[in-house]
């Protein structure tokens, strides 16, 4: 008891912080991730409790295995237990051996009365290596697929919550430590095949000693409790340091890639960062070796004392048999076929305790994955729901209002407009003013806190959430730029449609993308990543019009524009302008938010926000006309800057 609060004492000291780690993050990266809860789960294993756990860890892994693979799984379940029973047999064959060698006779005779079983036991060896390999085979096939499969349903989930929880803290902690469950249920499963191996190994061996004698049996478990405790002592150890470094190794990793990341390249080599980081760098790996070095001699230490201790007991077991030869209670064929059980059951049972922590420790991991499961199917973008209409005349915001989970103050208070179909509605306001938050709302990303917003006649709380996003186009300031082809790029508006030759094509036309088609080497089918072999780079401006081209070829009736022009150089960004207000004489609805006052004053409504409120309404000319508007101060502001006379 002493020695385990000693030991939980010296694994809770936080590690220490390297000056760098100090320097550049202004103390230690601790990231609180939620398996940093599980230490003292798994620093509380003790051997019993562990196997008393072990049907309920094997449940969840046995059944995304039966789900991933039933045969997969109904051979290796099979064969383990085949094997098993080839060991018990295997035994008492060596047994039988083992007696016609020592039975009294000429060796000829004694080798006649040995062939059987021995031709038996060869056959025996057959089988065994037989049901082997199909375990190993079958382990195989399930672990990639039980891996595949998890890692399915973790991502599948994860693109499937409000954007409201991508956004959460907590959330994405969970998201995070989630993602290494998927890995752990793979691992679990060699892990419980292992342990299973182990368990009937075991079986055989102790049922031979107890036919053997009873008195074996005892023995057994004192020459593998030393080397199990030892075991399990060194996964406590690497589990514990684990948690505690894993963020000091994240942020070495961080440095490391911003030395090496693109995006950094410009800076490292002009500001000479470089340099600067690798110091940093270097010290922060000599913190995280010094760990290494301490784990490494622990580990020797403590596998040495459980090898004196398992030695001592196997002395112990040798001088029993002897004893039992000695007193006449054994002959030297059963005192053989005994040596070899108690070498095979205690080999078992250190290697079935090792098992049984690596399942403990994996399952953690994996309990990790269901506390995410269950999370997100809280958090999930809920189906079903009233369909909206394609066109709706109007959509209106009444008195909504809305706050960020994590924020004190509204982003948006008490907001009433109308959107009116195939109009174009500009919003302008200071920066976070709650532009971008309205338009989440409008786009069915966000629901308001109070009020309502209304497409006709249709509440949005109401509504069909994936109906919604159907009727949606957003081309955002940060929009995606995928590290697809130009083809992909465009076509991704609208994946799951079938492409017709040509609409890409009429897609890049709309937005002036056609230039790339035709001057990319390999045209729309060229890869725009410069990190991939072919990829090339494009400028600010050409994303944007490739953006542009997306949200056309998606072909919604909300169309929802933010910042759409901000890398355009002046004629791109007129005839930009020009394309969004074309849209609305297709029936589309447009809403623009904008910086760029010259660029929206053909909107047929402006509407200016100020701190989360809408504080005016009106067209160019009506807020204009307003001596003393917000939108007239804005505009002339801007206009100042041209020289352009007012
Ligand atoms: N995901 C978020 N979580 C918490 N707060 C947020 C989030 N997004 C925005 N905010 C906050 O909400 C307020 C409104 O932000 P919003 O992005 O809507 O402003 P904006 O008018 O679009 O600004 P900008 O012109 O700079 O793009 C700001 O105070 C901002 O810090």
């Amino acid at each position: 008891m002493r020695e385990k609060k000693l030991y939980r004492r010296a694994w809770r000291a936080e590690p220490p912080i390297s000056d760098s780690e100090r320097e550049l993050f202004g103390g230690a990266l601790r990231y609180d991730f939620g398996w940093v809860k599980h230490e003292y789960a798994v620093l509380d294993l003790k051997p019993l409790a562990a196997v008393r756990a072990l049907p309920q860890l094997l449940g969840s892994t046995l059944r995304l295995a039966w789900e991933s693979d039933p045969r997969a799984l109904l051979t290796v379940g099979l064969t383990e237990i085949g094997q098993g029973m080839a060991q018990a047999v295997g035994l008492l064959l060596t047994n039988e051996v083992l007696q016609a060698l020592f039975a009294p006779g000429t060796t000829t005779e004694r080798l006649r009365a040995a062939l059987p079983a021995l031709v038996a036991a060869g056959v025996l060896a057959v089988v065994n290596a037989v049901l082997a390999s199909l375990s190993t085979a079958g382990t195989g096939r399930l672990e990639p697929k039980v891996e595949r499969l998890a890692t399915e349903k973790y991502l599948r989930r994860a693109a499937g919550v409000e954007l409201e929880a991508v956004e959460d803290g907590a959330f994405r902690k969970l998201l995070d430590s989630a993602q290494f469950g998927a890995l752990a249920a793979r691992n679990m499963i060699g892990a419980c095949v292992g342990a299973l191996n182990g368990v009937f190994t075991i079986v055989a061996a102790a049922g031979v000693l107890t036919v053997l004698h009873p008195a074996l049996l005892p023995l057994l478990v004192l020459i593998a409790l030393p080397r199990g405790w030892g075991a399990m002592h060194v996964a406590q150890r690497r589990y514990a340091s684990r948690m505690n470094w894993i963020e000091h190794e994240r942020a070495a990793r961080l440095v490391n890639n911003l030395i090496t990341s693109r995006e950094s390249a410009k800076e490292v080599r002009v500001h000479q960062v470089g340099r600067y980081l690798l110091d940093k760098f270097h010290d922060m790996a000599e913190t995280s070796e010094a760990e290494q070095t301490r784990l490494a001699d622990g580990r020797a230490i403590t596998e040495l004392i459980a090898a004196a201790f398992s030695g001592a007991a196997a002395l112990a077991t040798y001088a029993a048999l002897g004893a039992l030869l000695v007193t006449g209670r054994m002959d030297i064929a059963m005192a053989g076929t005994a040596a070899l059980a108690v070498r095979t059951g205690s080999a078992s049972l250190s290697a079935l305790i090792t098992h049984i922590n690596t399942l403990h420790e994996e399952s953690l991991y994996v309990r990790d994955l269901d506390r995410f499961t269950a999370a997100a199917e809280a958090r999930a973008i809920p189906l079903g729901g009233t369909p909206v209409p394609d066109f709706p005349e109007k959509i209106t915001f009444e008195n909504v209002t809305f706050r960020y989970p994590d924020r004190e103050q509204p982003a948006l208070r008490d907001i009433c407009l109308t959107l009116t179909a195939g109009s174009v509605v500009a919003l302008v306001g200071a920066n976070g003013s709650g532009k971008s938050t309205l338009v989440k709302i409008l786009a069915g990303l966000h629901q308001p806190g109070d009020g309502r917003v209304l497409w006709g006649d249709t509440d949005l709380a109401e509504a069909d959430r994936l109906d919604i996003f159907r009727h949606v186009a957003v081309l955002d300031q940060d929009f995606q730029r995928w590290p697809f082809t130009l083809r992909t790029n465009i076509r991704i508006g609208q994946p799951e449609r079938t492409d017709e030759p040509g609409r890409v094509e009429r897609a890049a036309a709309y937005s002036g993308a056609d230039k790339l088609g035709t001057t990319l080497p390999r045209g729309y089918d060229t890869l725009l990543a410069r990190q991939f072999r072919h990829g090339s780079e494009l400028s600010g401006g050409q994303w944007q019009t490739v953006g542009q081209a997306r949200f056309r070829y998606r072909e919604a009736n909300l169309v929802i524009a933010d910042e759409p022009t901000s890398a355009l150089d002046p004629e791109a960004e007129i005839q930009s302008f020009a394309r969004v207000r074309a849209l609305t004489e297709e029936g589309r609805t447009v809403v623009l938010v904008s910086h760029r006052m010259a660029g929206i004053q053909s909107a047929d409504v402006i509407h200016v926000r100020h701190e989360g409120r809408l504080v005016e309404s009106g067209s160019h000319r009506e807020l204009m006309d307003r001596p003393g508007s917000r939108y007239r101060r804005m505009y002339l502001l801007q206009a100042d800057q041209y020289g352009t006379p007012r």
